[in-house]
Protein backbone atom coordinates (compact mmCIF):
# COMPACT_ATOMS: atom_id res chain seq x y z
CA UNK A 1 0.00 0.00 0.00
CA UNK A 2 2.88 2.47 0.24
CA UNK A 3 5.50 2.74 -1.73
CA UNK A 4 6.97 5.79 0.09
CA UNK A 5 7.54 3.80 3.32
CA UNK A 6 11.31 4.23 2.68
CA UNK A 7 10.60 7.85 2.33
CA UNK A 8 9.82 8.01 6.38
CA UNK A 9 12.28 9.50 9.35
CA UNK A 10 13.04 6.26 10.94
CA UNK A 11 10.61 7.29 14.01
CA UNK A 12 7.78 7.48 11.79
CA UNK A 13 8.14 3.90 10.11
CA UNK A 14 8.24 2.47 13.40
CA UNK A 15 5.44 3.92 14.58
CA UNK A 16 3.14 3.05 11.29
CA UNK A 17 4.91 -0.18 11.65
CA UNK A 18 3.56 -1.13 15.27
CA UNK A 19 0.10 0.37 14.28
CA UNK A 20 -0.33 -2.22 11.76
CA UNK A 21 0.57 -4.76 14.73
CA UNK A 22 -2.40 -3.28 16.88
CA UNK A 23 -5.51 -4.84 17.59
CA UNK A 24 -8.89 -3.81 16.74
CA UNK A 25 -12.05 -3.78 18.80
CA UNK A 26 -14.33 -6.84 19.16
CA UNK A 27 -17.13 -5.16 18.58
CA UNK A 28 -18.44 -2.68 16.07
CA UNK A 29 -19.27 0.15 17.64
CA UNK A 30 -21.98 2.73 17.01
CA UNK A 31 -20.95 6.37 18.95
CA UNK A 32 -22.60 9.61 19.44
CA UNK A 33 -20.29 11.55 18.37
CA UNK A 34 -20.21 15.92 19.78
CA UNK A 35 -20.00 17.84 16.42
CA UNK A 36 -16.35 19.71 15.93
CA UNK A 37 -18.02 22.21 13.53
CA UNK A 38 -20.53 23.11 15.87
CA UNK A 39 -18.24 23.53 19.02
CA UNK A 40 -15.72 25.93 16.80
CA UNK A 41 -19.06 27.85 16.08
CA UNK A 42 -19.94 28.09 19.60
CA UNK A 43 -15.87 29.11 20.23
CA UNK A 44 -16.25 31.90 17.85
CA UNK A 45 -19.58 33.30 19.12
CA UNK A 46 -17.56 33.61 22.30
CA UNK A 47 -14.63 35.48 20.71
CA UNK A 48 -12.63 32.93 21.10
CA UNK A 49 -10.12 31.02 18.65
CA UNK A 50 -11.45 27.34 18.00
CA UNK A 51 -8.58 25.58 19.25
CA UNK A 52 -8.09 21.61 19.47
CA UNK A 53 -5.73 21.00 22.87
CA UNK A 54 -3.53 18.01 22.66
CA UNK A 55 -2.94 15.71 25.45
CA UNK A 56 -0.13 14.30 24.39
CA UNK A 57 2.48 13.24 26.98
CA UNK A 58 5.62 12.83 24.95
CA UNK A 59 6.45 12.43 21.05
CA UNK A 60 9.46 11.66 18.69
CA UNK A 61 10.18 15.22 18.62
CA UNK A 62 9.96 16.80 22.10
CA UNK A 63 12.20 15.26 25.31
CA UNK A 64 11.19 14.15 28.52
CA UNK A 65 7.27 13.13 29.40
CA UNK A 66 4.60 15.41 31.18
CA UNK A 67 3.48 13.17 34.01
CA UNK A 68 0.48 14.94 35.18
CA UNK A 69 -3.41 13.12 34.96
CA UNK A 70 -4.50 13.75 31.32
CA UNK A 71 -7.57 13.78 32.88
CA UNK A 72 -6.52 16.98 34.81
CA UNK A 73 -4.85 18.37 31.77
CA UNK A 74 -8.05 18.34 29.68
CA UNK A 75 -10.30 19.88 32.77
CA UNK A 76 -7.44 22.45 32.56
CA UNK A 77 -7.08 23.22 28.27
CA UNK A 78 -11.04 23.52 28.56
CA UNK A 79 -11.17 25.87 30.91
CA UNK A 80 -8.23 27.83 29.16
CA UNK A 81 -11.20 27.71 26.64
CA UNK A 82 -10.06 24.79 24.19
CA UNK A 83 -13.41 24.34 21.93
CA UNK A 84 -12.41 20.53 21.32
CA UNK A 85 -9.09 18.08 22.60
CA UNK A 86 -7.16 15.64 20.87
CA UNK A 87 -6.34 12.51 23.00
CA UNK A 88 -3.09 10.37 22.10
CA UNK A 89 -4.29 7.04 22.59
CA UNK A 90 -0.67 5.56 20.65
CA UNK A 91 0.96 3.93 23.87
CA UNK A 92 4.62 3.30 22.37
CA UNK A 93 5.56 6.56 20.91
CA UNK A 94 3.04 8.82 22.38
CA UNK A 95 3.00 8.09 25.92
CA UNK A 96 -1.16 8.07 25.30
CA UNK A 97 -3.71 5.13 26.11
CA UNK A 98 -7.12 4.16 24.94
CA UNK A 99 -8.06 4.32 28.82
CA UNK A 100 -7.02 7.75 28.43
CA UNK A 101 -9.04 8.96 25.87
CA UNK A 102 -12.10 7.63 27.58
CA UNK A 103 -12.09 8.56 31.14
CA UNK A 104 -11.05 12.47 29.23
CA UNK A 105 -14.00 11.69 27.28
CA UNK A 106 -16.50 11.20 30.35
CA UNK A 107 -15.28 14.07 32.37
CA UNK A 108 -15.75 17.30 29.58
CA UNK A 109 -18.22 17.95 27.00
CA UNK A 110 -16.33 19.13 24.36
CA UNK A 111 -15.79 16.95 21.16
CA UNK A 112 -12.39 14.50 21.66
CA UNK A 113 -10.53 13.58 18.61
CA UNK A 114 -8.46 10.06 19.01
CA UNK A 115 -5.04 10.87 17.84
CA UNK A 116 -3.54 7.62 16.97
CA UNK A 117 -2.59 5.73 13.41
CA UNK A 118 -5.18 3.91 12.18
CA UNK A 119 -5.02 2.22 9.30
CA UNK A 120 -7.58 -0.90 9.63
CA UNK A 121 -11.16 -0.81 9.53
CA UNK A 122 -11.84 -2.81 13.03
CA UNK A 123 -8.94 -0.60 14.65
CA UNK A 124 -11.84 2.09 14.32
CA UNK A 125 -13.76 -0.15 17.39
CA UNK A 126 -10.68 0.47 19.82
CA UNK A 127 -12.67 2.82 21.86
CA UNK A 128 -15.43 5.48 21.82
CA UNK A 129 -14.44 9.32 20.41
CA UNK A 130 -16.55 12.01 18.78
CA UNK A 131 -13.85 12.45 15.72
CA UNK A 132 -11.10 9.86 14.51
CA UNK A 133 -8.28 10.49 12.46
CA UNK A 134 -7.19 9.44 9.24
CA UNK A 135 -3.78 10.07 7.48
CA UNK A 136 -4.11 10.40 3.93
CA UNK A 137 0.02 9.23 3.54
CA UNK A 138 -0.84 6.12 5.81
CA UNK A 139 -3.94 5.27 4.63
CA UNK A 140 -3.39 5.52 0.74
CA UNK A 141 -6.13 4.00 -1.55
CA UNK A 142 -8.11 2.70 1.67
CA UNK A 143 -9.30 6.53 2.31
CA UNK A 144 -12.98 6.54 0.83
CA UNK A 145 -13.59 3.06 2.52
CA UNK A 146 -12.43 3.93 5.58
CA UNK A 147 -13.93 7.07 5.90
CA UNK A 148 -17.35 5.29 5.11
CA UNK A 149 -16.38 2.97 7.94
CA UNK A 150 -15.78 5.89 10.37
CA UNK A 151 -19.01 7.63 9.19
CA UNK A 152 -21.46 4.19 9.02
CA UNK A 153 -19.95 4.22 12.75
CA UNK A 154 -21.53 7.62 13.79
CA UNK A 155 -17.88 8.89 14.00
CA UNK A 156 -16.65 12.60 12.66
CA UNK A 157 -13.44 11.70 10.95
CA UNK A 158 -10.88 14.26 10.59
CA UNK A 159 -8.44 13.40 6.87
CA UNK A 160 -4.39 14.60 7.57
CA UNK A 161 -2.70 15.58 4.47
CA UNK A 162 0.59 17.48 3.99
CA UNK A 163 0.06 18.21 0.00
CA UNK A 164 -2.34 19.64 -2.59
CA UNK A 165 -2.36 16.25 -4.15
CA UNK A 166 -3.50 14.57 -0.63
CA UNK A 167 -5.98 17.59 0.06
CA UNK A 168 -7.52 16.54 -3.65
CA UNK A 169 -7.95 13.02 -2.30
CA UNK A 170 -9.59 14.03 1.00
CA UNK A 171 -12.03 16.14 -0.92
CA UNK A 172 -12.94 13.69 -3.72
CA UNK A 173 -13.50 10.92 -0.69
CA UNK A 174 -16.15 13.52 0.68
CA UNK A 175 -14.13 14.88 3.79
CA UNK A 176 -15.79 17.85 5.58
CA UNK A 177 -13.06 17.80 8.14
CA UNK A 178 -9.27 18.28 6.81
CA UNK A 179 -6.04 18.62 8.97
CA UNK A 180 -3.10 20.22 7.11
CA UNK A 181 -0.24 19.35 9.05
CA UNK A 182 2.81 21.60 8.76
CA UNK A 183 5.16 18.68 10.08
CA UNK A 184 6.27 16.45 7.41
CA UNK A 185 6.17 12.80 8.33
CA UNK A 186 9.03 11.65 6.16
CA UNK A 187 11.28 14.53 7.66
CA UNK A 188 9.59 15.17 10.98
CA UNK A 189 10.39 18.58 10.37
CA UNK A 190 7.99 21.47 11.01
CA UNK A 191 6.95 24.68 7.92
CA UNK A 192 4.03 26.78 9.02
CA UNK A 193 4.15 27.58 5.14
CA UNK A 194 2.70 23.70 4.47
CA UNK A 195 -0.31 25.26 5.37
CA UNK A 196 -0.79 28.19 3.30
CA UNK A 197 1.31 26.57 -0.04
CA UNK A 198 -1.55 23.55 0.57
CA UNK A 199 -4.43 26.00 1.44
CA UNK A 200 -3.78 28.82 -0.70
CA UNK A 201 -4.07 28.03 -4.57
CA UNK A 202 -7.16 25.66 -3.59
CA UNK A 203 -8.80 28.02 -1.49
CA UNK A 204 -11.84 28.48 -4.25
CA UNK A 205 -11.74 24.20 -4.45
CA UNK A 206 -12.25 23.71 -1.16
CA UNK A 207 -16.40 23.84 -0.36
CA UNK A 208 -17.78 26.05 2.54
CA UNK A 209 -18.88 23.57 4.27
CA UNK A 210 -15.48 21.77 4.43
CA UNK A 211 -13.60 22.63 8.12
CA UNK A 212 -10.02 23.38 7.66
CA UNK A 213 -7.44 22.46 10.72
CA UNK A 214 -3.87 23.49 10.95
CA UNK A 215 -1.93 21.35 12.70
CA UNK A 216 1.40 21.09 14.35
CA UNK A 217 4.06 23.50 14.81
CA UNK A 218 1.84 26.57 16.23
CA UNK A 219 4.15 27.87 19.36
CA UNK A 220 2.84 31.19 19.41
CA UNK A 221 0.16 33.95 19.26
CA UNK A 222 1.74 35.18 15.98
CA UNK A 223 1.34 31.84 14.75
CA UNK A 224 -2.04 31.03 15.64
CA UNK A 225 -3.21 34.87 13.95
CA UNK A 226 -0.90 33.28 10.94
CA UNK A 227 -2.44 30.30 10.09
CA UNK A 228 -6.43 32.04 10.75
CA UNK A 229 -5.21 34.50 8.35
CA UNK A 230 -4.33 31.72 5.40
CA UNK A 231 -7.76 29.71 6.04
CA UNK A 232 -7.53 28.08 9.03
CA UNK A 233 -11.19 27.62 10.85
CA UNK A 234 -9.39 26.23 13.64
CA UNK A 235 -5.85 25.49 14.98
CA UNK A 236 -4.47 21.56 16.92
CA UNK A 237 -1.53 22.45 19.17
CA UNK A 238 0.21 20.03 21.16
CA UNK A 239 3.67 20.39 22.38
CA UNK A 240 3.10 24.25 22.83
CA UNK A 241 -0.22 23.62 25.23
CA UNK A 242 1.82 20.31 26.70
CA UNK A 243 4.84 22.25 27.15
CA UNK A 244 6.64 23.90 31.02
CA UNK A 245 3.87 25.70 33.34
CA UNK A 246 0.05 26.11 33.39
CA UNK A 247 -1.54 23.85 30.81
CA UNK A 248 -4.50 26.82 30.96
CA UNK A 249 -2.49 29.66 30.59
CA UNK A 250 -0.79 27.94 27.52
CA UNK A 251 -4.10 27.31 26.41
CA UNK A 252 -5.18 30.79 26.52
CA UNK A 253 -2.38 31.75 24.58
CA UNK A 254 -3.96 30.33 21.18
CA UNK A 255 -7.90 30.48 22.13
CA UNK A 256 -7.35 34.70 22.87
CA UNK A 257 -4.97 34.89 19.56
CA UNK A 258 -7.22 37.62 18.10
CA UNK A 259 -6.45 39.16 14.80
CA UNK A 260 -3.90 42.32 15.44
CA UNK A 261 -5.35 45.30 16.12
CA UNK A 262 -8.19 43.86 18.03
CA UNK A 263 -7.53 43.28 21.95
O1 LIG B 1 2.80 19.33 19.04
P1 LIG B 1 2.40 20.16 17.88
O2 LIG B 1 3.53 20.56 16.99
O3 LIG B 1 1.54 21.34 18.31
O4 LIG B 1 1.46 19.23 16.95
C1 LIG B 1 0.20 18.77 17.37
C2 LIG B 1 -0.36 17.74 16.37
O5 LIG B 1 -0.60 18.40 15.17
C3 LIG B 1 0.63 16.58 16.18
O6 LIG B 1 0.76 15.95 17.40
C4 LIG B 1 0.16 15.58 15.13
C5 LIG B 1 -0.31 15.88 13.90
N1 LIG B 1 -0.66 14.76 13.25
C6 LIG B 1 -0.41 13.70 14.01
C7 LIG B 1 -0.62 12.34 13.79
C8 LIG B 1 -0.34 11.48 14.80
C9 LIG B 1 0.23 11.93 16.00
C10 LIG B 1 0.44 13.27 16.24
C11 LIG B 1 0.12 14.17 15.25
Amino acid sequence: MNASDEEMAPAVRSILDAARERPGGEERLAVDARSLPEAFAAAEADGRVPVVAEVKPTSPTTEGTREDDPVELAREMVEGGAAALSVLTEPAHFGGSTENLSRIRAAVDVPVLRKDFLVREDQLDAVESDVVLLIARFVGDDLPRLLEAAEERGFQALVEVHGEGELERALDAGATLVGVNNRDLGKLEVDLGTFESVVGPNRERVPDDVTLVAESGITTAADARRMRDAGADGLLVGSAIMADGSVRSNTETFTRASPEGKS
